[in-house]
């Protein structure tokens, strides 16, 4: 039943529908439809938790599929015994969208599969959604504080564990982040998620604790040009300060992450080597920064470049440490991040929407969408406590705010499968 609330729910321009409604209607189906081809629904066994129904067991039949492929009305309303109004084309959307676009996975198929090809995947993935951060901080409108709050709390309703909510860097910088500290401040009493912020400096750093932060990352780059275009220091200088902020946050028992930019190639310098990379890492790991982050920065990674480089960090450091980061500009973060998976990463950063890019890397587009790796990870069948639905209407929600579609596939999709069904 939470299968389908959760689908029911994310079709947000209709009412909700509560669960006791659900489950009478789903009763009704069950004692009311005498349709011979509906009887395997009909005799499921009542003893069966509500949490196990599933609408695959009543799009099995074949004059039910054949309906919705066809998205025949007339048969649809006999199957399922609709009467027209608003309920019954909750019903419809759910079950088109149930039927064709979710990316559940079929357990036999996906588990013949994995043991062959995908037998490294892990069973769960950990998101870190960069939305609120990265997401925002090359947005030229600056977005209003309490937008930014009211997003953050949508995420954390869609299961997401690790929010970046934002960064304590200049404000003549990122002018997009310099409410970072009433940010912060407004989100300390919501549960459920991490809330790490970009730290670049111990003035950042400061500031951070003081706002309220208990996570931090510094984030240095492999290429040196790129490290002096966005933090006005070269590679070396600046893994000073991360060690510095390293040292500030061991007594205050504050975990430290750290992203490295452009990890296969820099929009000053070309190629990086996995080599710079595998070295920045290393560095990382000796300061005991808490997880490093390899950012394609400019999304210019193929599985080609990102094997050669996660190889070259693999020898340095522990896999568990490491997360990816890929942005979406030639379309491969996909891949990418499948590459990742296989080779035994767990935790992946993404943004809700496709959001993002750094103001200091031109050419950048967005994140890889939020809603996009959730899709693919539920076709695996790996878990992540995430709610696609409330995420999309987390997407929903900022979208609408800067006045622009998303850039996710999976919500773009979603949304006109929906769309659809609500005119059946
Ligand atoms: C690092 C600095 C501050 C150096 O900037 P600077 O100008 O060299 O710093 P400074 O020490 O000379 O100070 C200049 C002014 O900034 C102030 N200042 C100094 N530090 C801070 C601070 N922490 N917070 C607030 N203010 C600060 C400082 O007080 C002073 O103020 P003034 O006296 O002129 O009024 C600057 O270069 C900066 O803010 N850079 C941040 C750039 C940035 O945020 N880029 C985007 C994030 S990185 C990214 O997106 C990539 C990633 C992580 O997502 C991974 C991926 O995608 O691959």
């Amino acid at each position: 039943m939470h299968k389908i609330v959760q689908r029911v729910r994310f079709l947000n321009r209709a009412p909700i529908l509560t669960h006791s409604q659900l489950l009478s209607n789903f009763s009704n189906h069950a004692t009311i439809d005498t349709n011979p081809t509906f009887s395997s629904y009909a005799s499921i066994d009542r003893a069966r938790t509500v949490e196990s129904l599933d609408f695959r067991e009543i799009t099995s039949t074949r004059e039910l599929r054949n309906a919705f492929d066809k998205y025949n009305r007339n048969v649809l309303s006999r199957c399922l015994n609709w009467t027209s109004g608003a309920i019954d084309n909750h019903h419809a959307a759910s079950y088109v969208v149930n039927r064709h676009f979710t990316a559940d996975h079929n357990d036999k198929c996906t588990k013949e599969f994995s043991s062959k090809h995908l037998k490294n995947i892990p069973n769960f993935v950990r998101i870190v959604e960069v939305g609120a951060r990265d997401g925002l901080q090359n947005e030229k409108v600056i977005v209003p504080t309490d937008v930014k709050i009211e997003l953050i709390k949508l995420l954390v309703s869609s299961g997401l564990s690790v929010v970046e909510a934002t960064s304590f860097v200049s404000p003549k910088w990122v002018p997009q982040l310099a409410d970072a500290k009433d940010v912060l401040k407004a989100i300390q009493d919501v549960e459920g998620a991490s809330f790490p912020v970009l730290t670049p400096n111990l003035k950042g750093f400061e500031a951070a604790v003081a706002a309220g932060a208990k996570e931090v990352a510094v984030f240095p780059a492999a290429s040196e040009s790129f490290s002096k275009a966005n933090l006005n220091c070269g590679i070396e200088d600046n893994l000073a300060r991360c060690r510095d902020i390293a040292s500030a946050s061991r007594s205050l028992r504050i975990p430290v992450r750290g992203y490295i930019s452009c990890v296969v190639g820099c929009p000053l310098e070309g190629k990086i080597a996995p080599a710079k990379v595998a070295y920045v890492a290393k560095s990382l790991y000796e300061m005991g920064i808490s997880e490093i982050s390899l950012g394609d920065t400019i999304g210019v990674g193929t599985p080609g470049n990102v094997i050669p480089m996660l190889e070259a960090v693999l020898d340095v450091v522990p896999i568990d440490k490491l997360a990816v980061h890929f942005h979406d500009t030639y379309g491969q973060a996909l891949s990418n991040i499948l590459i990742s998976l296989q080779m035994g990463i767990s935790t992946v950063d993404s943004s809700v929407s496709g959001l993002g890019g750094c103001p200091y890397a031109k050419g950048a587009t967005g994140n890889v969408a939020t809603e996009d790796v959730v899709y693919m990870l539920n076709g695996l069948g790996v878990k992540t406590n995430v709610d696609l639905g409330k995420l999309m209407l987390a997407g929903d929600f900022i979208c609408k705010h800067l006045g622009r579609a998303s850039g996710s596939k999976v919500a773009t999709a979603l949304n006109k499968v929906t769309n659809s069904a609500s005119k059946l």
